[in-house]
């Protein structure tokens, strides 16, 4: 019976299998040989392989250099291949990407391969759907970001800011103690010059997602003072990096989505004897199993809060709660609700959305401040002197918590260093260094054309390309965000001052359509970041509660940066095995770390 039942699964998988293989094969031949390739005179590199194209360079954690390769040697407008020869575009021209996320928008859409594999992953979430449901569901979901909200969870995130710089100085102390001991010194108090090694990598990460769960679902993932043992927490930390790494196998999922009922396709999943897909099936039902269990704790906890008429009862401290609401909202019409599955289907996108972007971003600003002292300084001298200043002009009226000061926002996010920093960290480096979008209607683009000449100053020239239905785009966010044309020859160079010295520090031609100050970062038009307010927020009082207590400075350690999806710091480190030397590369951004006084 066990053997039937075995060559049945396995009949039906390679069924299914054998249809999918021949569906793609028969669709991209057809694409590349039977419709008159599109984009003759674009210029790109050749493919990298018959089968995937260069799909292999660019979904690769070291295809950071090949992306910014594309733009610096080919343009803004570069042809790249998909599997068997499917011609696709490779856009960092803001002309070109201001009419797909402006005046065309209507023309492109996420990819099928993005919303299907997110509606099998995460549910009916702002990232699988498309139209008018998405509009409705950003609709509902934009007065959570909106500034009275945030100012109601900035306090949350201060909280966990002060618990991580306390956890960090007791390391840092237990660290100068340990060494001292064994040096046979005087013990160490951690002050004059001393410094032990953090891994902000590792802190960034735990603090980020902290931050989300308890701002987003009022839910601790990460006690920070403790090690971690939930399954959950584990989940959503490997979950992106899993699915990055099953890029090509992605791009399947629009046929998967359509092979026959859900239980069926349930069961195609269990059967495909695959590691990482099994690994993903685990994280997608634990982590839609504890959105149902947090999502009935917070209704269960408003409501009480309610009967028990709580100054606040009702009022929601995070942002789940305040979706919760409007669903209890008496007299809401349906579609101003989110029904359950919507509900936990946002809290997990959401959660995937904050956490590893605001650590990759807030991970770099701690690296680029360890290799510039001088902005560190100014960055620091700027915090202590809005701190003095809130002394001297309110003794009594500091926002202040358990004792500790805290700057009101408006100050905060006002500060111009610490505003420089994190706009020109996330205009050289942005998390997300591209996304991917389908044309849905035939549509014209202009663009800047590069005509390459031997002078150091190439020949432009304005052109348009007819982008057929059903044709791929990579937005090149990073690419973008790096133009010469656009940003300057300095472009490619990190200078917090080009925002201090102006509010718009581009060229007025183009306006690109981006979420946050004329950058592409975080998007522009209609699937633009929702998010990016409660980031900058986040980050910002993070980044301004840890510099204002420890600096920081490099170690000896080789640093790469690598993709998935999100950008994320790796140490490399020559290691011996087997009588060869090896360079080993960990998930790690080891800094030394000092207490504030080191710079003077
Ligand atoms: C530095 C931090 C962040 C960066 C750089 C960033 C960047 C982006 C980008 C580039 C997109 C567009 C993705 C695409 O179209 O494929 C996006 C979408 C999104 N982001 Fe963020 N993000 C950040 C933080 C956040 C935070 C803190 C949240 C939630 C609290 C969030 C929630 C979302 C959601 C829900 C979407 C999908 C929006 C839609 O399709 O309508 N992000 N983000």
């Amino acid at each position: 019976m066990a053997f039937l039942q075995q060559n049945l699964k396995a009949h039906s998988l390679l069924h299914a299998l054998t249809l999918l293989a021949f569906y793609q094969l028969s669709r991209w031949l057809y694409r590349s040989m039977v419709v008159c390739p599109p984009f003759i005179g674009i210029p790109g590199p050749k493919p990298a392989s018959w089968f995937s194209g260069n799909l292999g360079q660019l979904f690769n954690a070291k295809g950071l250099p090949f992306h910014q390769h594309l733009s610096d040697f080919y343009g803004g407008m570069v042809k790249v291949y998909g599997f068997f020869g499917d011609e696709q575009l490779y856009i960092s021209d803001p002309l070109a990407i201001q009419a797909i996320l402006g005046k065309e928008q209507e023309c492109f859409d996420e990819t099928a391969v993005f919303l299907e594999a997110n509606k099998i992953i995460f549910g009916s979430g702002l990232v699988s759907t498309t139209g008018e449901l998405h509009k409705r569901q950003r609709k509902l979901a934009a007065p959570m970001f909106s500034t009275a909200q945030l100012a109601k969870i900035a306090p949350t995130f201060y909280d966990i800011a002060e618990k991580l710089v306390d956890v960090l100085q007791r390391e840092v102390n237990e660290q100068l103690s340990l060494t001292s001991s064994a040096n046979a010194e005087e013990k160490n108090d951690g002050k004059g010059g001393e410094r032990a090694v953090l891994d902000m990598s590792e802190w960034s990460c735990r603090v980020s997602l902290e931050a989300a769960g308890r701002a987003i679902l009022g839910y601790s993932f990460d006690p920070l003072d403790s090690p971690v043992s939930n399954p959950y927490t584990t989940a959503i930390k490997e979950l992106i990096p899993t699915l990055f790494s099953l890029a090509l196998v992605r791009q399947f999922a629009p046929f998967f989505s359509k092979l026959g009922p859900a239980w069926f396709r349930r069961k195609l999943v269990e059967w495909t004897p695959n590691r990482k897909v099994q690994k993903v099936k685990a994280t997608s039902d634990l982590m839609h199993e504890s959105a149902k269990a947090i999502l009935e704790e917070r209704r269960a906890q408003l409501l009480d809060e309610a009967d028990l008429g709580s100054e606040d009862g009702g009022r929601a401290k995070d942002l789940i709660s305040m979706l919760c609401e409007y669903k209890r909202m008496r007299g809401a019409a349906p579609e101003e609700r989110m029904d359950d599955d919507e509900l936990t289907g946002q809290m997990t996108v959401l959660i995937f959305g904050a956490q590893d972007t605001t650590s990759s971003v807030m991970s770099r600003v701690f690296s680029l401040l360890a290799t510039h002292p001088d902005v560190q300084l100014n960055v620091l001298e700027e915090i202590r002197n809005a701190y003095a200043l809130m002394r001297q002009h309110d003794a009594d009226g500091t926002d202040c918590a358990g004792g500790r000061e805290r700057l009101d926002q408006e100050t905060l996010m006002g500060l111009p260093w610490l505003d420089a920093v994190m706009k020109e960290t996330l205009r050289l480096y942005p998390p997300v260094p591209f996304v991917r979008r389908t044309c849905t209607k035939e549509a014209s683009i202009p663009y800047t054309r590069t005509i390459p000449d031997n002078s150091n100053t190439p020949f432009t020239s304005l052109a348009s390309v007819r982008i057929p239905k059903g044709t791929t785009l990579f937005l090149s966010i990073a690419g973008c965000n790096r133009i010469r044309s656009l940003w300057g020859d300095d472009a490619g160079e990190w200078k917090p001052e080009r925002w201090l010295e102006s509010t718009q520090p581009y060229s007025k031609d183009v306006k690109i359509p981006g979420a946050h100050s004329g950058m592409l970062s975080f998007l522009g038009g209609g699937r633009s970041c929702i998010g990016y307010r409660f980031a900058m927020l986040e980050m910002k009082i993070i980044l301004a509660t840890v510099l204002s207590s420890l600096v920081f400075s490099p170690t000896e350690d080789r640093i790469v940066w690598n993709l998935a999806q999100i950008t994320s710091p790796s140490v490399c480190r020559a290691v011996e095995r087997e009588g060869r030397v090896l360079v080993e590369e960990t998930k790690a951004l080891p800094l030394f770390a000092a207490f504030d006084d080191a710079l003077g």
